[in-house]
């Protein structure tokens, strides 16, 4: 089915992930298929859409996805592939996840995948943070962690946007998910490969787009006697390409919220007392960009091969 220029539909385009990859799709060899915006709710206009195109992309609440995915999956003919941004299939098994930069060998796995979820954006930092450290050795699976995080506002959707916009009805800086479940925790847990669920700890803040996630750690906690120096090596080597991800071994006195918004990249720093006893890792990135679209456009890029 692929032809020279893959085609694409994106079932809730005109969300604020949706827009963000449309944006994104302008600069590539695709041809992207619409639907009327009026029609966006009506499963028979968007089921005979999917079956004409080669990627699906799922830009909708974890439900609507759900019925998405079970629509396509009863395609008799032509399945296209789908890249699903919600948190519906992050950590079920027969998705691959869509952050390439897991491990060598993800962005092949991404590349050959039907199905493919896009990361949550918190998760994104936590995981590239993470994930090496406890692989490493450095971090223990049992670690008893702690996730810190700030979002610009446009991670709550349209409905956040609008309150912090149009109503103003929103606090400048506020905490949330204190009942300390958020839905990233599973795919946080599953990919950084912990068996201890962190305390994650997330906010928002009164300015558009951008994401700071940070995890302090006591260096005398740490397993097998590692020191700061072991953490920088680890996560330089890890990022060792940064086409996306890099360690940046220079250290910013103030790390700002939206020191990268409006880029898909995502920098990890290693921030540490004079004492060298204490740590914080952060990982600073777009909520919309790496965290969101940005991501998806990487993951696009893949499962298409343009
Ligand atoms: N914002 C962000 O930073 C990120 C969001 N995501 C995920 O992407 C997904 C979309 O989020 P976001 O773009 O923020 O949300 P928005 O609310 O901005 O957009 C969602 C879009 O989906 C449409 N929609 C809702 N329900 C249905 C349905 N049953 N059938 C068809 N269309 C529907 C909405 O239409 P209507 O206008 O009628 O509401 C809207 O156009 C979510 O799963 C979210 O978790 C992922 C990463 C980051
Ligand atoms: C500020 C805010 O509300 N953020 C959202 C997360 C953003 C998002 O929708 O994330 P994923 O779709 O990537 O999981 C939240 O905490 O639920």
């Amino acid at each position: 089915m692929m032809s020279q220029m893959p085609k694409i539909f994106i079932d809730g385009e005109y969300g604020t992930t949706g827009l963000g990859i449309r944006q994104r799709l302008g600069n590539l060899p695709v041809q992207v298929c619409s639907i009327p915006v009026e029609q966006r709710h009506d499963m028979k206009v968007r089921l005979d859409m999917m079956a004409q195109v080669d990627l699906v992309v799922l830009c909708l609440p974890d439900e609507a996805s759900r019925e998405s995915v079970a629509a396509i999956q009863s395609l008799s003919g032509h399945q296209p592939k789908v890249l699903d941004a919600s948190t519906a299939f992050r950590t079920h098994p027969d998705w691959v996840y869509g952050f390439a930069e897991l491990d060598l060998g993800q962005a092949e796995k991404i590349k050959s995948a039907p199905l493919v979820a896009n990361p949550g954006c918190y998760s994104s930092g936590a995981i590239a943070l993470l994930h090496p450290l406890v692989k490493a050795g450095i971090i223990a699976k049992d670690y008893p962690l702690t996730i810190n995080a700030i979002s610009g506002y446009s991670g709550g959707g349209k409905q956040m946007i609008a309150s912090y916009e149009v109503t103003k009805d929103a606090p400048p800086f506020m905490l949330y998910g204190l009942s300390l479940q958020h839905k990233h925790l599973p795919e946080i847990v599953h990919y950084a490969g912990l068996s201890r669920e962190p305390i994650f700890v997330p906010s928002v803040g009164n300015f558009p787009q951008g994401m700071i996630v940070s995890v302090p750690l006591h260096v005398d906690t740490l397993s097998n006697n590692a020191n700061i120096d072991d953490i920088k090596q680890c996560l330089q080597q890890h990022y060792a390409d940064g086409n996306v991800v890099s360690f940046v071994d220079e250290v910013p006195a103030k790390v700002s919220g939206d020191h990268l918004a409006l880029t898909d990249q995502m920098e990890l720093h290693v921030h540490s007392n004079v004492r060298q006893d204490m740590v914080v890792l952060t990982a600073t990135f777009d909520n919309l960009g790496k965290g969101a679209s940005g991501a998806a456009i990487q993951n696009i890029r893949l499962m298409l091969g343009v």
